[in-house]
Protein backbone atom coordinates (compact mmCIF):
# COMPACT_ATOMS: atom_id res chain seq x y z
CA UNK A 1 0.00 0.00 0.00
CA UNK A 2 1.30 3.88 -0.68
CA UNK A 3 1.30 5.96 2.08
CA UNK A 4 -0.15 9.27 0.86
CA UNK A 5 0.47 12.26 2.88
CA UNK A 6 -0.61 16.21 2.40
CA UNK A 7 0.65 18.41 4.92
CA UNK A 8 -1.63 21.55 4.61
CA UNK A 9 -1.39 24.68 6.95
CA UNK A 10 -3.80 23.65 9.54
CA UNK A 11 -3.58 19.76 9.45
CA UNK A 12 -1.60 17.04 7.72
CA UNK A 13 -3.99 14.69 6.84
CA UNK A 14 -3.13 10.85 5.65
CA UNK A 15 -4.38 8.19 3.94
CA UNK A 16 -3.60 4.66 2.67
CA UNK A 17 -3.91 4.02 -0.86
CA UNK A 18 -4.49 1.03 -2.51
CA UNK A 19 -6.57 -0.28 -5.74
CA UNK A 20 -7.22 3.08 -6.71
CA UNK A 21 -8.65 4.61 -3.42
CA UNK A 22 -8.35 5.28 -0.03
CA UNK A 23 -8.59 2.20 2.24
CA UNK A 24 -7.93 4.37 5.58
CA UNK A 25 -7.42 8.16 6.79
CA UNK A 26 -7.10 10.30 9.22
CA UNK A 27 -5.79 13.98 10.21
CA UNK A 28 -3.76 15.47 12.52
CA UNK A 29 -3.99 19.18 13.48
CA UNK A 30 -0.59 21.61 14.26
CA UNK A 31 0.21 24.66 15.03
CA UNK A 32 1.86 26.08 11.58
CA UNK A 33 5.28 25.81 9.31
CA UNK A 34 7.50 27.04 11.54
CA UNK A 35 5.76 26.78 15.25
CA UNK A 36 5.14 23.04 15.20
CA UNK A 37 8.26 20.48 16.73
CA UNK A 38 7.96 18.55 13.61
CA UNK A 39 9.82 15.05 15.13
CA UNK A 40 7.53 15.22 17.92
CA UNK A 41 4.48 16.05 15.72
CA UNK A 42 5.47 13.16 13.40
CA UNK A 43 5.98 10.51 15.65
CA UNK A 44 2.37 11.18 17.23
CA UNK A 45 0.93 9.99 14.22
CA UNK A 46 -1.65 6.78 14.82
CA UNK A 47 -1.11 5.31 11.18
CA UNK A 48 -3.95 2.43 11.41
CA UNK A 49 -2.84 -0.02 9.56
CA UNK A 50 1.19 0.34 9.54
CA UNK A 51 1.82 -3.34 10.33
CA UNK A 52 3.45 -3.35 6.47
CA UNK A 53 6.43 -0.52 5.33
CA UNK A 54 4.49 1.50 2.66
CA UNK A 55 5.58 0.57 -1.06
CA UNK A 56 6.21 4.32 -1.49
CA UNK A 57 5.41 7.35 0.77
CA UNK A 58 3.94 10.32 -1.91
CA UNK A 59 3.85 13.73 -0.23
CA UNK A 60 2.46 16.87 -1.34
CA UNK A 61 3.16 20.15 1.31
CA UNK A 62 3.08 24.00 1.39
CA UNK A 63 5.63 23.72 5.19
CA UNK A 64 8.71 24.37 3.98
CA UNK A 65 12.29 22.67 4.24
CA UNK A 66 11.75 21.75 8.24
CA UNK A 67 8.73 19.85 7.57
CA UNK A 68 10.46 17.83 5.12
CA UNK A 69 13.42 17.31 6.66
CA UNK A 70 11.37 15.74 9.25
CA UNK A 71 9.39 13.69 7.42
CA UNK A 72 12.84 12.19 5.87
CA UNK A 73 14.14 11.04 9.17
CA UNK A 74 10.78 9.97 10.58
CA UNK A 75 10.70 7.53 7.62
CA UNK A 76 14.22 6.73 7.63
CA UNK A 77 14.12 5.71 11.51
CA UNK A 78 11.60 3.39 10.72
CA UNK A 79 13.50 2.23 7.56
CA UNK A 80 10.65 3.12 5.26
CA UNK A 81 11.10 3.82 1.93
CA UNK A 82 12.56 8.06 1.35
CA UNK A 83 9.33 10.05 0.87
CA UNK A 84 8.91 11.12 -2.61
CA UNK A 85 7.46 14.80 -2.87
CA UNK A 86 5.14 16.22 -5.45
CA UNK A 87 8.03 18.78 -6.69
CA UNK A 88 10.52 16.20 -7.38
CA UNK A 89 8.05 15.27 -10.32
CA UNK A 90 9.24 17.87 -12.70
CA UNK A 91 6.03 17.66 -15.07
CA UNK A 92 4.23 18.49 -11.90
CA UNK A 93 1.57 15.70 -13.20
CA UNK A 94 1.19 17.37 -16.90
CA UNK A 95 -0.64 20.76 -15.14
CA UNK A 96 1.03 23.59 -16.86
CA UNK A 97 0.04 26.95 -15.26
CA UNK A 98 -0.20 30.28 -16.58
CA UNK A 99 1.24 32.06 -13.18
CA UNK A 100 4.23 33.93 -14.34
CA UNK A 101 6.21 32.01 -12.19
CA UNK A 102 4.87 28.03 -11.73
CA UNK A 103 6.74 26.97 -9.07
CA UNK A 104 5.20 29.52 -6.78
CA UNK A 105 1.71 28.21 -7.55
CA UNK A 106 0.78 26.00 -3.96
CA UNK A 107 1.74 22.04 -4.61
CA UNK A 108 -1.63 21.35 -3.23
CA UNK A 109 -3.16 23.06 -6.14
CA UNK A 110 -1.04 20.91 -8.62
CA UNK A 111 -2.64 17.96 -6.76
CA UNK A 112 -5.91 19.16 -6.92
CA UNK A 113 -5.76 20.14 -10.41
CA UNK A 114 -4.30 16.23 -10.82
CA UNK A 115 -6.65 15.00 -8.84
CA UNK A 116 -9.39 16.36 -11.06
CA UNK A 117 -8.02 15.25 -14.18
CA UNK A 118 -7.61 11.39 -11.94
CA UNK A 119 -11.51 11.60 -12.25
CA UNK A 120 -12.26 12.59 -16.15
CA UNK A 121 -12.79 16.00 -15.79
CA UNK A 122 -10.83 18.08 -18.26
CA UNK A 123 -12.14 21.13 -17.58
CA UNK A 124 -13.03 22.53 -13.75
CA UNK A 125 -12.92 24.97 -11.47
CA UNK A 126 -11.79 23.52 -8.21
CA UNK A 127 -12.50 24.72 -5.09
CA UNK A 128 -10.01 23.69 -1.92
CA UNK A 129 -11.55 24.98 1.35
CA UNK A 130 -8.27 24.78 3.92
CA UNK A 131 -6.51 27.47 5.59
CA UNK A 132 -7.38 29.23 2.96
CA UNK A 133 -9.54 28.96 0.03
CA UNK A 134 -8.10 28.27 -3.41
CA UNK A 135 -10.05 28.53 -6.64
CA UNK A 136 -8.71 27.41 -9.57
CA UNK A 137 -9.52 27.08 -13.17
CA UNK A 138 -8.37 24.43 -15.11
CA UNK A 139 -9.09 23.59 -18.85
CA UNK A 140 -8.34 21.04 -21.67
CA UNK A 141 -4.98 19.80 -21.56
CA UNK A 142 -4.23 20.54 -18.42
CA UNK A 143 -4.13 23.99 -18.66
CA UNK A 144 -4.33 25.69 -15.13
CA UNK A 145 -5.84 29.24 -16.47
CA UNK A 146 -4.58 30.85 -12.80
CA UNK A 147 -7.27 31.20 -10.03
CA UNK A 148 -7.52 33.08 -6.87
CA UNK A 149 -6.99 33.02 -2.93
CA UNK A 150 -8.76 34.20 0.21
CA UNK A 151 -8.78 33.47 3.55
CA UNK A 152 -10.24 30.56 4.79
CA UNK A 153 -13.12 30.31 7.48
CA UNK A 154 -10.97 29.71 10.04
CA UNK A 155 -8.38 32.12 9.52
CA UNK A 156 -11.73 34.74 8.82
CA UNK A 157 -13.18 34.12 12.50
CA UNK A 158 -9.66 34.18 14.20
CA UNK A 159 -8.60 37.46 12.49
CA UNK A 160 -11.75 39.03 14.02
CA UNK A 161 -10.36 38.23 17.59
CA UNK A 162 -8.17 41.94 16.91
CA UNK A 163 -10.96 43.77 17.65
CA UNK A 164 -11.64 43.94 21.50
CA UNK A 165 -15.05 44.12 20.84
CA UNK A 166 -15.58 41.22 19.25
CA UNK A 167 -12.31 38.80 20.58
CA UNK A 168 -13.24 35.94 23.16
CA UNK A 169 -16.99 35.55 21.56
CA UNK A 170 -18.44 31.75 22.17
CA UNK A 171 -18.97 29.99 19.17
CA UNK A 172 -22.39 31.35 17.40
CA UNK A 173 -24.79 30.11 15.14
CA UNK A 174 -23.93 30.43 11.37
CA UNK A 175 -27.83 30.45 10.50
CA UNK A 176 -28.82 34.06 11.32
CA UNK A 177 -29.47 36.54 8.65
CA UNK A 178 -30.17 39.27 10.24
CA UNK A 179 -28.17 38.18 13.42
CA UNK A 180 -28.84 39.88 16.79
CA UNK A 181 -26.01 38.65 18.99
CA UNK A 182 -21.96 39.03 18.21
CA UNK A 183 -21.23 35.56 18.19
CA UNK A 184 -23.96 34.67 15.66
CA UNK A 185 -22.76 38.05 13.33
CA UNK A 186 -19.34 36.53 13.76
CA UNK A 187 -20.96 32.58 12.71
CA UNK A 188 -22.82 33.49 9.96
CA UNK A 189 -21.26 36.79 8.65
CA UNK A 190 -18.41 34.91 8.02
CA UNK A 191 -19.46 31.52 6.61
CA UNK A 192 -21.94 32.84 4.65
CA UNK A 193 -19.82 35.52 2.96
CA UNK A 194 -17.41 33.28 2.10
CA UNK A 195 -20.09 30.98 0.79
CA UNK A 196 -21.13 34.10 -1.57
CA UNK A 197 -17.19 35.02 -2.50
CA UNK A 198 -16.96 31.19 -3.43
CA UNK A 199 -20.26 31.52 -5.71
CA UNK A 200 -19.54 34.80 -7.15
CA UNK A 201 -15.80 33.70 -8.05
CA UNK A 202 -16.36 30.46 -9.08
CA UNK A 203 -18.72 31.71 -12.07
CA UNK A 204 -16.47 34.82 -12.99
CA UNK A 205 -13.65 31.97 -13.50
CA UNK A 206 -16.22 29.38 -15.11
CA UNK A 207 -17.16 32.12 -17.74
CA UNK A 208 -13.42 32.04 -19.22
CA UNK A 209 -14.30 28.52 -20.95
CA UNK A 210 -17.04 27.72 -23.51
CA UNK A 211 -20.03 25.50 -21.72
CA UNK A 212 -20.85 24.31 -18.89
CA UNK A 213 -17.58 23.47 -16.32
CA UNK A 214 -18.08 21.37 -13.25
CA UNK A 215 -17.21 22.62 -9.73
CA UNK A 216 -15.13 20.49 -7.60
CA UNK A 217 -15.20 21.09 -3.65
CA UNK A 218 -12.74 19.69 -1.44
CA UNK A 219 -11.18 21.05 2.09
CA UNK A 220 -11.67 20.44 5.33
CA UNK A 221 -14.26 23.60 5.04
CA UNK A 222 -16.15 22.26 2.26
CA UNK A 223 -19.20 20.26 4.60
CA UNK A 224 -19.74 23.70 5.91
CA UNK A 225 -19.40 25.63 2.76
CA UNK A 226 -20.96 23.45 -0.07
CA UNK A 227 -24.19 23.10 1.62
CA UNK A 228 -25.09 26.76 0.78
CA UNK A 229 -23.65 27.38 -2.57
CA UNK A 230 -25.91 28.07 -5.47
CA UNK A 231 -26.08 25.94 -8.55
CA UNK A 232 -24.20 22.12 -8.98
CA UNK A 233 -21.35 21.21 -6.71
CA UNK A 234 -18.89 17.90 -6.95
CA UNK A 235 -17.89 17.23 -2.81
CA UNK A 236 -14.42 15.25 -3.76
CA UNK A 237 -12.82 14.80 -0.24
CA UNK A 238 -10.10 12.77 -1.49
CA UNK A 239 -9.23 15.06 -4.13
CA UNK A 240 -5.23 15.67 -3.35
CA UNK A 241 -5.21 12.37 -2.61
CA UNK A 242 -5.91 11.05 -6.07
CA UNK A 243 -3.93 13.47 -7.61
CA UNK A 244 -0.92 12.20 -5.34
CA UNK A 245 -1.29 9.32 -5.63
CA UNK A 246 -1.03 9.22 -9.89
CA UNK A 247 2.58 10.83 -8.48
CA UNK A 248 4.00 6.71 -8.59
CA UNK A 249 1.88 5.42 -11.14
CA UNK A 250 4.20 4.08 -13.87
CA UNK A 251 6.88 3.03 -11.72
N1 LIG B 1 -11.33 17.67 13.09
C1 LIG B 1 -10.90 18.86 12.63
N2 LIG B 1 -9.82 19.45 13.20
C2 LIG B 1 -9.39 20.64 12.76
N3 LIG B 1 -9.97 21.31 11.75
C3 LIG B 1 -11.04 20.76 11.16
C4 LIG B 1 -11.55 19.51 11.55
N4 LIG B 1 -12.58 19.22 10.75
C5 LIG B 1 -12.72 20.24 9.89
N5 LIG B 1 -11.82 21.19 10.15
C6 LIG B 1 -11.72 22.45 9.40
O1 LIG B 1 -10.80 22.22 8.38
C7 LIG B 1 -9.99 23.37 8.18
C8 LIG B 1 -8.64 22.95 7.66
O2 LIG B 1 -8.86 22.26 6.45
P1 LIG B 1 -7.68 21.51 5.74
O3 LIG B 1 -8.18 21.18 4.38
O4 LIG B 1 -7.16 20.40 6.57
O5 LIG B 1 -6.61 22.70 5.68
P2 LIG B 1 -5.08 22.74 5.32
O6 LIG B 1 -4.92 21.90 4.06
O7 LIG B 1 -4.81 24.17 5.09
O8 LIG B 1 -4.29 22.17 6.47
C9 LIG B 1 -9.92 24.06 9.53
O9 LIG B 1 -9.87 25.45 9.33
C10 LIG B 1 -11.21 23.64 10.20
O10 LIG B 1 -12.19 24.66 10.11
C1 LIG C 1 -2.56 29.07 -0.98
C2 LIG C 1 -2.01 28.08 0.02
C3 LIG C 1 -1.51 28.83 1.24
C4 LIG C 1 -3.16 27.14 0.44
O1 LIG C 1 -2.71 26.30 1.47
P1 LIG C 1 -3.68 25.53 2.49
O2 LIG C 1 -4.83 26.41 2.79
O3 LIG C 1 -4.14 24.30 1.75
O4 LIG C 1 -2.87 25.17 3.67
C5 LIG C 1 -0.89 27.18 -0.61
O5 LIG C 1 -1.37 26.58 -1.78
C6 LIG C 1 0.35 28.00 -0.93
O6 LIG C 1 1.18 28.23 -0.09
N1 LIG C 1 0.45 28.44 -2.20
C7 LIG C 1 1.54 29.27 -2.69
C8 LIG C 1 1.03 30.52 -3.32
C9 LIG C 1 0.14 30.28 -4.53
O7 LIG C 1 -0.39 29.18 -4.74
O8 LIG C 1 0.00 31.26 -5.32
K1 LIG D 1 -4.87 21.91 1.42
Amino acid sequence: MKLLLDAGNSRLKWAWWAQGAVREQGALAHDGATRTPWPGFLSSLELRKARHPPTQILCVEVLGNGFREALQAWAGDRGWPAPRFMSDDPALHGIISDYHDPSRLGLDRYAAMAGARALGHESAVIIDCGTAVTLDLLSKGGHHRGGLILPGLGLMRRSLGVAPGVSGVEQGRADRIPASCTADAVATGTLMGLVAAIDRLSSSLGSHVPGAIPRLITGGDAPSLAPHLTGDIIMVPDLVFMGLAGMGEGD
